[in-house]
């Protein structure tokens, strides 16, 4: 299951754009050599990289769709990735483990923040294979997909203009898509119908909902 989230205010996708045309830019293969799939652009400065990541973890954290669905426990700090004309990065899964200073992240979800404007380049979509289907994306700035981390996905090369994004890996406190999921469902149903439903019933719903989280959580 994947999620679209309207995750940017317009002052923060004009940031991240700030961010990006002020600082250098390395090749996506010089922190994953041996990755041939991987052809696009990274944020490479410190300074740039805490600014740009901090503003877009705090976007996460103020989204209550993003924790219904995804369950976080860890976000890796997320990084703008650009795309020039030819670039593209050809059919994947994620790395299973990310390294990071200080601590390694599981990813059991993946993000991609659109950060310029879909008409602005050619090319450039998020294809991902979704069971035998394949879902296509190329969103408005500021909006995010969330999608399984295990399976394939790719982007398309660019064709003209340039595609800006930031990406990042999620490990959720429950691994399992299928209770992840189920949870999510049950959230859902809690947020739109809570307090339309009868009190007792609406508890009876979050003792559901807390119960199954206890069980099928990972413990901190
Ligand atoms: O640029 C994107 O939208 C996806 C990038 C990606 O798949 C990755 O970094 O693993
Ligand atoms: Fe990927």
């Amino acid at each position: 299951m994947y999620r679209i989230l309207q995750l940017l205010t317009p002052e923060e996708v004009e940031e991240c754009r700030k961010i990006a045309a002020a600082a250098p830019f390395v090749h996506g293969r010089i922190t994953n050599p041996h990755n041939t799939a991987k052809d696009n652009e990274q944020l490479h400065e410190q300074q740039a990289y805490q600014k740009s990541s901090q503003l877009l973890m705090q976007a996460f954290g103020r989204s209550p769709e993003f924790a219904e669905f995804a369950f976080p426990t860890l976000i890796a700090p997320p990084l703008i990735t650009r795309y020039k004309p030819g670039m593209k990065y050809g059919a994947h899964a994620d790395a299973a483990f990310i390294q990071l200073p200080g601590q390694t992240i599981r990813s059991d979800l993946s993000c991609t923040i659109f950060l310029n404007e879909p008409e602005s380049y050619e090319g450039g979509a998020l294809h991902i294979r979704l069971g035998d289907g394949e879902m296509r994306f190329k969103l408005k700035p500021g909006e995010a997909v969330v999608y399984p981390s295990d399976t394939f996905h790719e982007v398309e090369p660019v064709t003209k203009g340039e595609r800006l994004v930031a990406i990042t890996f999620i490990q959720s406190q429950v691994p399992d898509p299928f209770r992840r999921n189920l949870l999510f469902d049950l959230n859902e149903v809690a947020a739109l119908e809570g307090l339309k439903m009868d009190p007792q019933n609406f508890s009876r719903l979050q003792l559901v909902q807390q119960n199954l989280l206890r069980y099928w959580a990972e413990k901190p």
